[in-house]
């Protein structure tokens, strides 16, 4: 049995921050996990490094579930984003070591492989319309089968999604967060208008999709789901916050456009009631802030029972780590439904060598042992941690909303 005898954190910034935990055993063996946090990295490294990483030392790295309860229920304090994301990092460095041990991909030891790859959808963001379809249509021909599409709104400065002029679309931008001015109203109108030019430019064969960010209230995302019907995107996502799950009943009542919310959820209990009323056909929750591999497979298996399928958050603040456990996890899971995939720079994947690979629009996690993926140490070293949070949106009266 390969034992733990250390833990460490590996904090870098190649672009933007992630922050890695790697499990070390006596027979040499090494796992990694993601722990990153967009905006609050630093919390999640002390509750490992200060709480977590002592109670490792000397535990049998196979155990992974009794690891996994020991975390959650020894803590006394449930849930919540923090220890989640820690918990979960815990979690993919086991998984990494008994695939590793094993000599299998982790997916084999999940169920072997339910499909020949995972669907993927990638991001098309334009300041103005135009903008957003002509890059639709450029990742139309790269291959990619479903495209998220984002555009500016007239009248406001920026908006969610939409990276500045020339630039690559990051959203922790700013070492004190930065402010963006958000009206409802003028967001509704620019919306169907892009669909519209999308299904003209585009036609049927692709899936298009949307991320509201949670920035409309229960009816307007139901106007929203309406609005979009004659265009058949594959979901709206985060239309409402979800705090009040009872809400999305009322988005439901008036629309049959698709529900994705969850990427802010961090346990099963988060999306019960959503799931179990089936008020959502997709659930968000990923890897990373789900608890690990071990939690996100409770929830499919809840979600399954629901006919509610998978669509796992994938935005570039995971990092390759989490995108290796996500594509394991989306090749076996029986309600697999769609993988996001925000490609990350160059510097990132330098940091992270990796086997997974996109295909004709579909990504596969390969067939290294274990998740696939290392972590070039010294790359590493060579981008300190760089404080950056992500921005607030106010309305144009200047009340705090949601971003
Ligand atoms: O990728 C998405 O759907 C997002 O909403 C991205 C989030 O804004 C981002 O991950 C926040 O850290
Ligand atoms: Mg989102």
């Amino acid at each position: 049995m390969p034992k733990i005898i250390a833990a460490r954190l590996i904090v870098t910034s190649p672009g933007r921050n992630f922050v890695t935990l790697k499990i070390e055993c006596d027979d040499g063996t090494t796992g990694l996990g993601d722990a990153t946090l967009n905006g609050r990295e630093l919390a999640v490294a002390s509750y490992l490094q200060d709480h977590v990483i002592p109670c490792l030392i000397g535990r049998d790295a196979h155990r992974i579930e009794d690891i996994w309860q020991y975390l959650y229920k020894g803590a006394y304090w449930r849930r919540g984003p923090v220890t989640m994301t820690a918990i979960a990092a815990v979690d993919m460095a086991l998984w990494d070591i008994k695939g590793k041990v094993a000599g299998l991909p982790i997916y084999q030891l999940l169920g072997g492989a339910a499909r020949e790859g995972c669907l993927v959808y990638c991001h098309a963001n334009g300041t103005i319309i135009e903008d957003t379809i002509e890059t639709a249509i450029r990742h139309r021909d790269e291959g990619y089968r479903a495209i998220r599409l984002q555009c500016g709104v007239p009248g406001l400065a920026s908006t969610y999604g939409v990276a500045k002029a020339g630039q690559r679309y990051e959203p922790a931008d700013a070492d004190l967060p930065s402010e963006s001015v958000w009206s409802t109203e003028k967001y509704l109108r620019v919306v169907p208008e892009l669909f519209a030019a999308a299904r003209e430019a585009l036609g049927w064969d692709v899936h298009l999709l949307h991320d509201v960010h949670h920035r409309l209230t229960p009816i307007e995302a139901a106007r929203l789901g309406k609005d979009l019907e004659p265009y058949r995107p594959f979901w709206i996502e985060d239309a409402t916050p979800a705090e009040n799950q009872d809400s999305f009943r009322l988005i439901r009542q008036h629309s049959t456009t698709p529900i994705a919310v969850g990427e802010v959820f961090n346990s099963i209990w988060d999306a019960k009631h959503l799931i179990e009323n089936q008020l959502i056909d997709y659930i968000r929750a990923t890897v990373v802030h789900a608890g690990g591999l071990t939690h996100l497979r409770r929830i499919a298996a809840l979600a399954d029972l629901y006919q509610v399928r998978t669509g796992c958050h994938g935005a570039t603040d995971l990092s390759p780590v989490t995108m290796a456990a996500a594509l394991h996890f989306g090749l076996s899971v029986p309600n697999f439904g769609i993988q996001e995939h925000m490609p990350h720079t160059e510097e990132t994947d330098a940091v992270f060598p990796h086997h997974y690979r996109f295909e004709d629009g579909m990504m596969h996690p390969g067939d290294a042992p274990g998740l696939g993926v290392s972590i070039d140490e010294e790359r590493a070293a060579a981008h300190p941690y760089k404080r950056a949070y992500l921005p607030v949106n106010r309305l144009e009266d200047g009340t705090l909303w949601s971003w």
